[in-house]
């Protein structure tokens, strides 16, 4: 069993990381092991209670990269996902990682096409495999392939199933993105409810739903989230670790024990080590999502920040940076030039922010503020031009 930290920091939602199994899944990424230990160790910085570190049954090199997350003393629990058979469990037992996944197809279309099993079968599976993966000395969860698709009573039989054989947790997987926020809550609240195990939930994004989907399952009653850095991970990749935690923390008050300020970061480490860059957009770490160029958003935050922001930077380690651009007015402009010692009186404004829409246009981007001094400077010559006509 892993050695948590000395002072574990108050949570009521667990965050299981699995960047590095199921984020190492985005068609074409492939972490190198160096890679691997600096995410892990900056997961850990963040305060990440759990990875899930990657699948042992890959072979030699994939459980040696486990091993060494595993003996760095990251202080965190370091999981390995496995099917549920014997080869996988030896497997995880050669990386010496703390804890194993189990992972068994839930639904019968997943259960019949991959395993040739019925739902007895799969449950007797359980019975066998979760034991002898608690006797090699793991802490044991059981991952539920396909459970948004597969039959709710099953589900719930399962869920006996997997207490009973002594697996501490169970996880509902939404193997193919095919809930809805509304069908998450449906598919989690019955189970957790029903069963005193720990739920966890794991979302894919293939409708761009899985923080939202997230989110639901906690509201159900799920306490761990499967999440990724940045979202990467198979096909349109899993539930993104800054929405969730943001979104968990500051939307429902809901502590993960991550250091927010830290996610920025984060993102930027796993966008090098991944090739997929983090969008500008992208909510909470992206570059331009506490920007802001409309000339009526900035002269209300100019204000109070409260006027339009949806999440307060300083907890991401962030701030708000005003833009000049297309649809810059003249608070903004003000506000740009009198940080650099320069008034920006109202006849020069008006002639100002027609320059500054026309220049932007161009280029197709925000100015610099050079351009904006160059622009000011041609907008109070116009002006004095027009206040003192040369007379021939
Ligand atoms: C939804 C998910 O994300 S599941 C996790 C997916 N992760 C991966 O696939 C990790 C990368 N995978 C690999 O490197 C390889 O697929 C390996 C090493 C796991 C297996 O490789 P191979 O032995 O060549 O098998 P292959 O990939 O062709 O087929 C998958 C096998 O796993 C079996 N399998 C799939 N899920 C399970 C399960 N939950 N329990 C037991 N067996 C399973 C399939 O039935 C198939 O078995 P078969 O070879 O006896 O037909
Ligand atoms: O079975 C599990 O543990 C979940 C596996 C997974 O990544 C998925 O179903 O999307």
């Amino acid at each position: 069993m892993f050695e948590a930290r000395a002072s574990s920091p108050k949570r009521d939602v667990w965050i299981n990381d699995t960047t590095l199994r199921d984020g190492e899944q985005t068609p074409g990424v492939a972490f190198t092991l160096a890679e691997k230990v600096a995410i892990a160790e900056a997961l850990a910085e963040a305060g990440a209670p759990e990875l899930e570190a990657g699948t042992p049954a890959m072979g030699d090199e994939e459980i040696e990269t486990l091993r060494v997350l595993a003996s760095r003393g990251l202080g965190l629990r370091v999981l390995a996902w496995c099917r549920m058979g014997k080869a996988d469990i030896d497997a995880a037992r050669r990386a010496g990682v703390d804890a194993v996944n189990l992972s068994i197809p839930a639904s019968d279309r997943l259960l019949s096409v991959k395993l040739g099993l019925d739902r007895a079968e799969a449950l007797e599976r359980v019975r066998r495999y979760v034991p002898m993966a608690l006797d090699a000395g793991f802490e044991v969860a059981v991952g539920a392939e396909d459970a948004s698709r597969a039959d709710p009573d099953h589900l719930l039989r399962l869920a006996e199933t997997v207490a009973e054989a002594g697996a501490f947790r169970l996880r509902l997987a939404d193997t193919v993105g095919a809930l809805d926020p509304f069908r998450a809550h449906d598919l989690v609240a019955p189970i957790a409810r029903a069963s005193d195990l720990a739920i966890e939930f794991h979302g894919h994004d293939d409708y761009g739903l899985a923080t939202a989907n997230t989110l639901a399952a906690v509201r159900a009653g799920a306490t761990h989230v499967s999440v990724t850095v940045g979202g990467i991970g198979e096909r349109a990749g899993n539930a993104c670790l800054a929405e969730v935690a943001a979104a968990l923390e500051g939307l429902h008050g809901l502590k993960t024990g991550l250091d927010l300020a830290r996610l920025p970061a984060l993102a930027e480490r796993v966008a090098r080590a991944s090739g997929r860059p983090v969008p500008d957009g992208k909510a909470i770490v992206g570059r331009d999502v506490f920007a802001h160029e409309s000339g009526i958003h900035v002269a209300g935050l100019l204000v109070d920040p409260e006027t339009y922001r949806g999440a307060d930077p300083k907890l991401f380690g962030r701030r708000h940076r005003i833009v000049i651009g297309k649809h810059s007015g003249a608070k903004a402009l003000a506000h740009a030039l009198g940080e650099h010692g320069v008034e920006l009186p109202p006849l020069v404004a008006a002639r100002l922010i027609p320059l500054v829409r026309s220049l932007a246009t161009r280029r197709k981007r925000a100015l610099s503020i050079d351009e904006v001094l160059r622009l000011h400077e041609q907008a109070c010559a116009a002006t004095a031009a027009q206040d003192h006509p040369r007379r021939f």
